[in-house]
């Protein structure tokens, strides 16, 4: 079923006791994007670290397709401070051994869509905030990966570029891509995403497409935000 990603986290977390995430379980498939959403706290970014294998602390199973090509674009951007926006780009094609021919075209279309090329050589601790989610994103899509794995990419984007992210985010799809994406930019996710993954207080509070969120909520034709309200703040069931 070409699938990339599948997860079964039963329980996670920052200790033993791993009593931030319960039972969460959901997958990525190829060509998909999914959103990943639900309130401060809820447990998006404990779920990305785990898939990520940063987080040590969870118990069940992780798989990822044969090929494991993943992409992760942090929420905030890292960089090494004495390095250019040029030298980063070869130091990800070299210790990702990507063949020179493929990306070196990857990377002049990205260079110019995001309009950093009159910066290549100089060091991204001097960007602005949009030059260096920008920069990010050029060395994430440059490794051509089959899963990118998103953290709120739209922060500090501005229309434009955001507009060429979405293009570009559907081109990757076309390809045959998967993309896990966390955001709180719920208007953009409801147009573009194909399924959601809500998470509250740690645990799936709803999952599927829009109809399927809607029919979960009983509230047909209303828009994501209006789900996520009514989710987030109803009466706890006893
Ligand atoms: N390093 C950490 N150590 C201990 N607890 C943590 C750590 N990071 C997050 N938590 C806790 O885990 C819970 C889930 O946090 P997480 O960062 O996964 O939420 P989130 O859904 O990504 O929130 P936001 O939308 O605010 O980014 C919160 O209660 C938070 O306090």
């Amino acid at each position: 079923m070409n699938r990339l990603l599948t997860l079964e986290i039963e329980k996670a977390g920052y200790d033993e006791g791993m009593s931030i995430l319960s039972n969460v379980t959901f997958n990525v498939t190829r060509g998909e994007l999914v959103g990943l959403i639900g309130p401060n706290g809820a447990g998006k970014s404990t779920t990305i670290k785990t898939i990520l294998g940063m987080n040590e602390h969870y118990k069940g199973t992780i798989h990822f397709d044969s090929k494991r090509e993943i992409a992760y674009i942090p929420e905030k951007p890292v960089y090494y401070f004495d390095m250019t926006l040029w030298e980063h780009i070869e130091l990800t094609a070299a210790l990702l051994q990507l063949e020179e021919k493929s990306w070196t075209v990857k990377v002049k279309k990205l260079l110019k869509t995001f309009e950093l090329e009159h910066v290549i050589h100089e060091t991204p601790a001097t960007f602005s905030k949009g030059m260096q989610q920008k920069s990010m994103l050029i060395f994430a899509f440059m490794t051509n990966a089959s899963l990118y794995i998103v953290d709120e990419p739209f922060i500090g984007l501005d229309p434009n570029a955001t507009k060429k992210l979405l293009l570009l985010l559907e081109e990757e799809q076309k390809r045959g891509a998967g993309i896990l994406m966390s955001t709180h930019v719920l208007d953009t996710a409801e147009k573009i995403c194909d399924r959601f993954v809500l998470l509250l207080d740690g645990k799936i509070e709803a999952t599927g497409t829009m109809e399927e969120i809607q029919t979960t909520c009983g509230l047909p034709n209303s828009s994501l935000l209006d789900c996520f309200y009514f989710l987030s703040n109803k009466e706890p069931s006893v």
